[in-house]
Formats: C-alpha cells, sequence, structure tokens
C-alpha cells in the first residue's frame, strides 16, 4: 500500500489483484467517495532501464500516447480512462469491465458460439474502425486485450491497452509526393506504393483472433516446430483441423481467411469486413443496439421514484380499477 501515490490513495481504494500481464498487473479498486468499482492496470517502470529490449526504453514516451490517445477516444467499445497517477511506477484508472478478458472465454475446452463470435467480433471492427478513422493503429491486438463488459454472453466488448498504438500523422513522403517528381528517385515512387498500409496490422491480428475465437485454438503455432512459427506466419500457413471448421459457417471461415493474407495490399480492410455476408446479420445488430442502450439509460440517472406512502387513500375507487 505504502508504494501508491499520495493522491491515488486519496481517491481511491486499491483491492485485489484482477490480472497480470508483461507489464503490471490489473487491480480492483473503488473509488472513495462514489463507492463504484473501478480497475487500475499498474504498468511498471522497468528498474533498471538496461534489462529491457532498447525499444522498450522508450516506454515513458509512450505512456505519453497511451494517456493521450485514452483521453482523445470516446467510443462504446473502447477503454474509458478515469484518472491517471504517476509514481514509482504509472497507474491508469478505467472503467471496471465485469467481464475480464475474451482471452479467458476462448481457452480450451470452452468453446464460444458462433453467434457470439459475430456479436463480439462486430464490435472489435466498430471500434477499430473509429481508431483508423482517426489516424490511430493499435498494432497490439489480441484475446487479452479484448474486455467484456459483464459476465452475459451477450455484452459489450471494449479493446484496451494502447501501449503499443502510433499516431500516423502528415508523414513526409506525402509532402514529397505532392510536388512534381522530376527528380525523385524511382525506390521513393515503389515505396510510395505500400505506404500507409500501417492500419492493416491490426487487419491481420483481428483475423487471428476470429480465427481463436471461432476455433479455440490459434492458427499459428509454436507447437508444431516444422514449419518454424516465423514462418507458418509469413507464409499465410495457418493450420486447418476440419474436425473443428466443419461445424462453423462458411461466411465465418470466408471472413477468417480474407484477413490472414501476408500482402498487406490485398488484405481485408475494415469498411470491407463489414460489409462481408457473414456480419449482415439484422438480429446480431439489433443485440448489439439493445446493449448500447442499456449502458445510454444507466448513463443517465433514472429519476427516483415517488412511492405512495403506506396508509394513504388511493386516489382511485377500488371498483374502478377492477371495472
Ligand atoms: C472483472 C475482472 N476479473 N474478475 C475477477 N477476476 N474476479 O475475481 C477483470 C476485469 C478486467 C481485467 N483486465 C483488464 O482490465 N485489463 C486491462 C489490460 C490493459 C489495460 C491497459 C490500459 N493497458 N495499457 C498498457 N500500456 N498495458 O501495458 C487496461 C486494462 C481482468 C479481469
Amino acid at each position: 500500500q505504502l508504494e501508491y501515490p499520495k493522491e491515488m490513495q486519496n481517491k481511491y481504494i486499491v483491492s485485489k489483484t484482477l490480472g497480470s500481464g508483461a507489464c503490471g498487473e490489473v487491480k480492483l479498486a473503488f473509488e472513495r467517495d462514489t463507492h463504484t468499482k473501478v480497475a487500475i492496470k499498474i504498468i511498471r517502470k522497468s528498474k533498471f532501464m538496461t534489462d529491457v529490449l532498447p525499444e522498450m526504453q522508450d516506454k515513458p514516451f509512450n505512456i505519453e500516447t497511451e494517456v493521450g490517445i485514452l483521453k482523445r477516444i470516446d467510443h462504446p467499445c473502447l477503454i474509458r480512462i478515469i484518472d491517471f497517477f504517476e509514481g514509482k511506477d504509472f497507474y491508469i484508472v478505467l472503467e471496471l469491465m465485469e467481464g475480464g478478458e475474451l482471452f479467458d472465454k476462448v481457452q480450451r475446452p470452452a468453446r464460444l458460439s458462433e453467434r457470439t463470435c459475430k456479436l463480439y467480433f462486430y464490435q472489435m471492427l466498430l471500434a477499430v474502425q473509429y481508431l483508423h478513422k482517426h489516424g490511430i493503429i493499435h498494432r497490439d491486438l489480441k484475446l487479452e486485450n479484448v474486455l467484456l463488459s459483464s459476465r452475459e454472453e451477450n455484452c459489450l466488448v471494449k479493446i484496451t491497452d494502447f501501449g503499443q498504438s502510433k499516431i500516423i500523422g502528415e508523414t513526409s513522403l506525402m509532402q514529397t509526393l505532392c510536388g512534381t517528381p522530376d527528380y525523385l528517385a524511382p525506390e521513393i515512387l515503389h515505396f510510395a506504393g505500400t505506404a500507409g498500409y500501417g492500419r492493416s496490422v491490426d487487419c491481420w491480428s483481428l483475423g487471428v483472433i476470429l480465427f481463436m475465437c471461432l476455433s479455440g485454438y490459434p492458427p499459428f503455432s509454436k507447437k508444431s516446430a516444422r514449419p518454424s512459427l516465423t514462418e507458418q506466419i509469413t507464409s499465410g500457413n495457418y493450420c486447418y483441423i476440419e474436425e473443428v471448421w466443419k461445424d462453423i459457417s462458411r461466411d465465418a471461415f470466408d471472413l477468417v481467411q480474407k484477413f490472414l493474407v501476408v500482402d498487406p495490399t490485398k488484405r481485408l480492410k475494415i469498411e470491407e469486413a463489414l460489409e462481408h455476408p457473414w456480419l449482415q446479420d439484422e438480429h446480431m445488430r439489433h443485440t448489439f443496439q439493445q446493449l448500447l442502450a442499456q449502458t445510454q439509460n444507466m448513463r443517465v440517472k433514472p429519476e427516483p421514484l415517488t412511492l405512495v406512502p403506506p396508509g394513504r387513500k388511493r386516489d382511485y375507487h377500488e371498483d374502478e380499477k377492477t371495472g
């Protein structure tokens, strides 16, 4: 308890650990004055900067990027930040997602129904569409970073962890391409052909997530030593177990295949995925809208009911009521 920042302890009572990841853990906490439950993600400032890879050493700057992104985004399928503190470590206070991580719902033998996969995946697509529209690439989409709003199977999902995210700004290449290419080297024009495909890394990850939600096993794994995990990925050689996929619709598998395309310029984009037959499902979209409406209602405090105090004469006559 000693190590938490004073101003954080003034506002929150920190309780048990809910989950722990590579660079920190998630704690349950209670906001003192409202008694609401919150989650606090602790991001360790690695004590000895030397023991992490050089690219990880820019963590502190990344925390600013992440908090900047968390403060800017506003979407029902993206986690909401409540507070931020810096002390011995970084502390991000977030809304508590009662259902925990999607990762725990797709661990064998648990399997999600195709209907539930579709409800969850549709929300992930909306979330990533919003990020890409705002020039944000997540770059670390995985089952652990998809949180569930309740223990009910029919629930909202939210994407979290912007620790690896990147903001796409105006690039120097864009400026270069504004001018006439009289003196421009061919390799710059060649490179321009693939520039701006950063977003497609999120689409690949969504393909892996959908594969695992539907099948319960990973498309690429180090289990089969040959070919190596890297070779499987770079060749787009995912593991297809007929026994598992025979019970899953052709549309669902077709969508997975269109994401797991090695060439980023040929990989399905978010907009195209939202048009895919598997997601033209009115019932699923209606369920999502209902879940959304429920949260909106919860947001507006319901009017306190004015109850008739006990014993007072009723306004209407008994017989009229039965009339
Ligand atoms: C209710 C529950 N569990 N319930 C239970 N166990 N009851 O006994 C529960 C709830 C939430 C979670 N996870 C959770 O909230 N993750 C999470 C992960 C990452 C981040 C962020 C912002 N990361 N940013 C960076 N840079 N990271 O490195 C925020 C939240 C797990 C279990």
